[in-house]
């Protein structure tokens, strides 16, 4: 039932529990963009992202994100959350730019809710989550990261984490800027928030975006490492510390969600930032070449 209504809460396109389920079965039987693999004798899930070729966060990607959260979160047995990528060289390419061009209104609304959904669970999550972060970690990558715990990210210089949007001539809502504030701290968000900075893994630890960085054959270990050692300590505890320091941010999106929508169709319906995403688009097609 839970899962329906969230399903529903997700895809308010459709008008009966029977086409929610429909339309959540068919996008599971198309494909399956999220795989997890659960050790329950450790009680530690691991989140794998498989949406070639970059794991960006399409509404599909982000809608399967949240209804494994969901289960997982249900499953009394799972304490702790590995996300990592299935393929390392990309964790995640961020937020799906094909989700915020050329698209019309009611979709942008509909994808920025499901965005909004996934941070404020990600974020609030009972669960020990740490990011195994082995690939480029660009804008919503980096978002995702920042709401877990804790950080791991493998020690290749070709990796880079951080919140660009200023790069792509987009803005970072309030909401990133807060998660990024509580991460790296005020100072250290101006400079890189406005500069659009996206770090390679040593000065990624030296600024305090990731917390520790391991040789790639080893970020996997490392994980499960910090993992226990998050686990040694008794949930009810952790998780209420948790939410507390949480809260306050948690409240502030929840408090102006609707507006919050409605600023983002706007911005990014706006001629200049639509023409500014194409350039983009293009930009990587032709780096490609
Ligand atoms: C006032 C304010 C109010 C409200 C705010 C309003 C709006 C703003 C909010 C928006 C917040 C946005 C957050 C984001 O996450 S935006 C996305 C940012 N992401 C990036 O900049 C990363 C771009 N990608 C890359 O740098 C590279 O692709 C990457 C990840 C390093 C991997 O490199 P590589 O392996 O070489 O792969 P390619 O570059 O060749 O890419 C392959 C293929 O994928 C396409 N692609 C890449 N990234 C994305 C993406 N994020 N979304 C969609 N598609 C992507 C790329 O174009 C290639 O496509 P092709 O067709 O050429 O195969």
């Amino acid at each position: 039932m839970a899962l329906a209504s969230r399903a529903r809460a997700l895809l308010p396109g459709a008008r009966s529990w029977g086409a929610v389920l429909a339309r959540v079965t068919a996008q599971r039987a198309m494909s399956h963009r999220v795989v997890v693999e659960t050790d329950a004798a450790a009680g530690v899930a691991v989140m794998k992202f498989r949406n070639p070729p970059v794991n960006s966060l399409s509404l599909e990607m982000v809608t399967e994100l949240v209804i494994n959260l969901e289960k997982l979160e249900n499953d009394k047995t799972v304490r702790g959350l590995i996300f990592t990528s299935e393929s390392p060289g990309v964790f995640s390419s961020g937020l799906n730019l094909l989700d915020m061009y050329g698209r019309n209104p009611a979709h942008y609304a509909e994808y920025w809710k499901a965005v909004q959904e996934l941070w404020l669970r990600l974020y609030q999550c009972p669960m020990v989550t740490v990011a195994t972060i082995n690939g480029a970690c660009p804008a919503g990558g980096c978002l995702i990261s920042m709401t877990c715990d804790y950080r791991v990210m493998a020690d290749n210089p070709k990796y880079t984490i951080g919140l660009n949007e200023t790069q792509l001539g987009i803005v970072a809502p309030f909401w990133f800027k807060d998660t990024l504030v509580n991460t790296i701290g005020y100072r250290a968000s101006e400079i890189s928030l406005q500069l659009g900075l996206l770090y390679p893994p040593a000065e990624a630890l030296r600024v305090g975006i990731v917390d520790k960085v391991v040789p790639e054959d080893q970020v996997h270990s490392a994980a499960l490492a910090v993992m226990a050692q998050w686990l040694a300590i008794p949930d009810h505890a952790r998780q209420l510390t948790k939410a507390m320091l949480r809260k306050p941010t948690v409240d502030n999106l929840v408090r102006q969600r609707d507006a919050d929508i409605q600023q983002f169709v706007s911005f990014i319906s706006r001629d200049s930032i639509q023409k500014g995403l194409q350039m983009y688009l293009q930009m990587l097609k032709q780096k490609k070449a």
